[in-house]
């Protein structure tokens, strides 16, 4: 069992990295904190891989260190850091039967046969592999291979920390939900840490506690899931999350307003100051599609748009519809009425983030 604490680490694959496009991961710091259940989010090229090969001792980082329970690692091969990887593809030995498979990094490690055999069984239990102990390995479908190498990283007990890297890849839609679930069940029996690496939004919050989004090599944000969707640290994680993702218009301030070109963002004064403090020309102000507001005639206040589409997702509508030149997306519920040729919107300013530099400043709502 271990804290994993990333202090001031970088790492480029180039020889002679010059300036931060080089590095795959920029200089950061991190802590995963004993027993939790964390996913590490982010596209495809952000670092993801990189950084789980950091930990687990694949990788030697260009910059900084990893620490385990206050030890630093950086020298330790990985089969002296006792941590377990599930790879995206199943790594098997084919010729073993699934039993002799699941008590290879026991056997490893010299356990007694004693211990072995009670320790498989209750593995195989727990992902219903229990049929198929006595096969050989090359005879399993995909899903059940896949299976095996999870039996594999969990079957050790005193491992410090499972890192599962996109381990659902080859499996079929159906089952995916039925082993994040048990993935979930696995850490609350266990109470180990465990990282789970993907890029799909919902196998994070299915089965994370907590969520480190990673863009540009570099985690912009780590909060549980309703701090992600409520309240963005990052502009990369208001596109990301969320579905459609965040609407983010530029603006700049002026000593009374927040201006979207000509038109004035109606927002309270708390907002406009916290904006001219910023000193960036880069200001946005973000809003989720759920929170805005929608009317079909003009209210005080309210910002006009022009419709585009609404799009009918069965159980609710998504309205495309332009702000000048912007094009905002709004979730309408099944009971609202739905706008023609023009709409009008208001933004709660409970749910407005503002963002300078792509960054979310915090602003005190009274
Ligand atoms: N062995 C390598 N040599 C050089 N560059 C690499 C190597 N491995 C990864 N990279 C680069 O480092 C960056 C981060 O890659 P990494 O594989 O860590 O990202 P990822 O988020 O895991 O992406 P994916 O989900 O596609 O695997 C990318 O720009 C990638 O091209």
């Amino acid at each position: 069992m271990a804290e994993i604490i990333l202090k001031s680490l970088a790492h480029s694959y180039s020889e002679n990295p010059s300036s931060p496009q080089d590095y795959a991961i920029r200089e950061m710091s991190h802590t995963w904190h004993q027993g939790g259940a964390y996913a590490l989010l982010g596209p495809s090229g952000c670092g993801k891989s990189t950084l789980l090969n950091i930990i687990s001792g694949l990788l030697n980082p260009s910059e900084g260190d990893v620490i385990f329970d206050q030890r630093i690692v950086n020298d330790l091969p990985p089969e002296e850091r006792n941590i377990a990887q599930v790879f995206q593809f199943p790594v098997v030995y084919d010729t073993m039967t699934v039993f002799d498979n699941l008590a290879f990094p026991l056997r490893n490690i010299g356990t007694p046969e004693s211990k072995v055999k009670p320790r498989v069984r209750e593995i195989a239990d727990i992902l219903d592999l229990t049929a198929q102990l006595t096969r050989k390995a090359k005879n399993l479908t995909a899903d059940e291979k896949q299976k095996v190498s999870m039996g594999r990283g969990l079957v050790r007990d005193d491992v410090s920390a499972i890192l599962f890297d996109e381990p659902l890849t080859v499996i079929d839609p159906q089952l995916k939900w039925k082993l994040r679930r048990k993935l979930k069940e696995i850490h609350e029996q266990f109470n180990i840490t465990m990282i789970y690496v993907t890029h799909d939004q919902l196998e994070a919050s299915t089965f994370a506690d907590k969520i480190a989004v990673m863009y540009a090599g570099q985690v912009v944000q780590f909060g549980t899931p309703t701090e992600l969707f409520e309240a963005p640290a990052h502009t990369f994680v208001g596109y990301f999350i969320g579905s459609p993702g965040m609407n983010f218009i530029p603006v700049s301030a002026t000593s009374e307003a927040l201006m979207y070109g000509d038109l004035s963002i109606p927002v309270g004064q708390r907002l406009v100051d916290a904006a001219r403090r910023c000193g960036t020309d880069n200001l946005k102000l973000g809003i989720r599609p759920e929170f805005i507001e929608v009317a079909v005639a003009p209210g005080d206040g309210d910002l006009e748009v022009s419709v585009k589409d609404v799009q009918d997702l069965g159980t609710y509508r998504i309205m495309s519809c332009y702000l000048g030149e912007e094009l905002f997306k709004v979730r309408l519920n099944e009971d609202q009425p739905l706008p023609h040729g023009l709409a009008y919107l208001r933004f709660p300013e409970r749910w407005l983030g503002l963002y300078a530099d792509e960054y979310r400043v915090e602003i005190e709502h009274g």
